[in-house]
């Protein structure tokens, strides 16, 4: 967090100069107010009026000052949340495959939201007000001073204990506030699943079911709320009677002085002014303290994240191996998800430049597994991959060289153009020729390259998406082409274009993972490789 607060670190010291110099008209106005009374009690009228005066001038410029620091304030907790977001969100988009998909679309979500909010309530945001009130007490003391140095250490001494409850039950405030941001992360996760399966939960009409269920994932994660805030307000109960009750020993000692005429009535008021300015920041001050100790534990965590390594892949480039000359390797590999267990057992298979290749295989027997081992999320247990003869690890950017086609055909919600062209700078002409190629007649015009796709592609049918997500992967000029079940979910008519497009397919290494090609079709593969035999 500490580097966030050091990017801004200019609109946080702007904001404390501010804040101190209304801070020093504020504790210049409890002695005015003071002068204004002893001067009325002393009947003398021009003084008075004089005093009055200066009173409402330093009243005005404590408050102006006070509004451009809340708006210095303001722009270094939203710049602290905007950079804390990007980083969030970058270093999740260049995470590798495997790391990705270990949490759940939901966890990010909520740490998105939910953690983020938390941390700017309770760090950023707590930061500059924790300043503001150190320089107030500060300022308000040596006021007491000039005083009485009496009435300052008796209001020092009984002021500051409510300062340390919180650091009393810090593991308590600690525990509470994990397990809220952790019981939200869970249910966020499961909302994030039921809306995806709307369809699903519709057809197969479970909504009571799901209902039920969110309402008791729901009402667990409101029960660690409130058990969370109940803490926080037990705390702020003990702090504020312990105030009070200081306020009083302060308030008596004051009017005993008064009676002693040790004070004036001025002098009378501007004690209790004093300490009317102290309470409020000592209170507040230990709530602060209590935010900033119990949000550790969810700045480690949202760290860890933020701060993780980018991805070596998606950061660094080697031209000198972004092609594949001549072939891809698989040597003798074994690889298992329980070591027990292995899935591929020393495989060896050899894919030449230019080749069509075709690996079949039951569900099940490893065929994904195959290509998610030369796209490096998983690393064989024995044995190599080479391209080129390099063992892909030595490899640094194997998407410069490897495009990928999965069986699930992922569009955004963006324009026709841009989810083709992938924002690289590729001409229309050449966008048109490839869904021409791809038999996409229909959007092959200029307009059509415009048109909005529907957040999944949901006003696009399956075959449609397919060729769309081919014209993709066509446009990419990458050697190796992977196409993940290409067939899948589709009726023969759409089987037989995607089949005929695939094999068109020239100059490029294609790697078809399919069970399902048509016989017919088969002698037109250079290599067919049957994983279950
Ligand atoms: N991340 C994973 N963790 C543990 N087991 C996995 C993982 N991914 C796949 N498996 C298991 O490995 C086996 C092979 O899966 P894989 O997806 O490679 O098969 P496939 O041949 O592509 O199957 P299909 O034709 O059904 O897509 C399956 O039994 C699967 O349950």
């Amino acid at each position: 967090m500490k580097k966030f607060v050091k990017s801004n670190k200019y609109s946080l010291i702007i904001a404390l100069i501010l804040v101190f110099i209304s801070s020093v008209f504020s504790t210049i106005v409890q002695f005015n107010k003071g002068d204004v009374l002893d001067n009325a009690l002393a009947r003398d009228k021009s003084i008075t009026l004089f005093s009055i005066i200066s009173l409402i001038i330093f009243i005005f410029l404590e408050i102006i000052f006070h509004y451009f620091y809340d708006q210095y304030r303001a722009a270094f907790t939203v710049n602290c949340i905007s950079q804390l977001r990007t980083s969030l969100f970058k270093n999740t988009i260049n995470n590798n495959y495997v790391s990705f998909y270990k949490n759940t679309k939901g966890e990010f979500l909520s740490k998105y939201t939910n953690d983020v909010e938390m941390i700017q309530n309770s760090y950023f945001a707590t930061i500059p007000l924790l300043i503001e009130i150190i320089i107030k007490i500060i300022l308000v003391s040596i006021g007491l001073f000039i005083l009485d140095w009496r009435i300052a250490i008796v209001t020092l001494v009984l002021l500051t204990t409510p300062l340390y409850i919180p650091k009393i039950i810090d593991k308590k405030l600690q525990k509470a506030k994990k397990e809220y941001s952790e019981a939200f992360e869970n249910n966020l996760s499961k909302v994030t699943d039921w809306l995806a399966g709307f369809e699903i939960i519709k057809n197969y009409s479970i909504e009571s079911r799901i209902i039920d269920k969110f309402t008791t994932s729901n009402k667990y994660t409101m029960q660690k709320a409130l058990k969370n805030k109940r803490i926080n307000y037990t705390t702020n109960l003990i702090t504020t009677l312990i105030s009070y009750l200081s306020y009083f020993i302060i308030l008596t000692l004051s009017a005993t002085f008064v009676y002693r005429q040790i004070f004036t009535a001025g002098d009378f008021f501007i004690a209790i002014g004093m300490i009317d300015q102290l309470s409020y920041p000592l209170i507040a001050l230990s709530v602060f303290i209590q935010d900033l100790i119990s949000i550790k534990p969810i700045c480690d965590e949202i760290m860890n994240i933020a701060e993780m390594k980018e991805d070596d892949e998606s950061k660094r480039l080697n031209p000198a191996t972004l092609t594949v000359n001549n072939n891809i390797l698989f040597d003798n590999i074994t690889y298992g998800y329980n070591e027990e267990n292995p899935l591929i057992s020393d495989f060896s298979l050899l894919l030449q430049k230019n080749q069509k290749n075709l690996i079949q295989g039951r569900s099940g027997t490893g065929k994904t597994t195959l290509i998610n081992l030369l796209l490096k999320y998983y690393t064989p247990d024995k044995g190599n991959i080479y391209l080129d003869n390099i063992p892909i690890q030595d490899i640094d950017n194997l998407f410069g060289i490897i495009t990928i086609v999965r069986q699930e055909a992922f569009l955004f919600n963006d324009t026709l153009k841009n989810n083709l062209s992938m924002y690289s700078d590729i001409s229309d002409e050449v966008i048109l020729d490839v869904l021409e190629k791809v038999n996409l007649h229909k959007f092959a015009n200029l307009s059509s390259l415009n048109m909005d796709i529907a957040e999944g592609g949901n006003n696009l049918s399956g075959g449609e998406k397919k060729r769309l997500c081919i014209a993709r992967a066509l446009l990419r000029n990458t050697n190796v082409l992977i196409f993940d079940e290409p067939l899948a979910n589709l009726d023969n008519e759409n089987v037989s274009t995607i089949e005929d497009i695939l094999l068109n397919i020239n100059d490029r290494t294609l790697i078809i993972v399919s069970h399902q090609f048509s016989e017919s079709k088969l002698n037109q593969f250079d290599k067919i490789i049957k994983l279950d035999a």
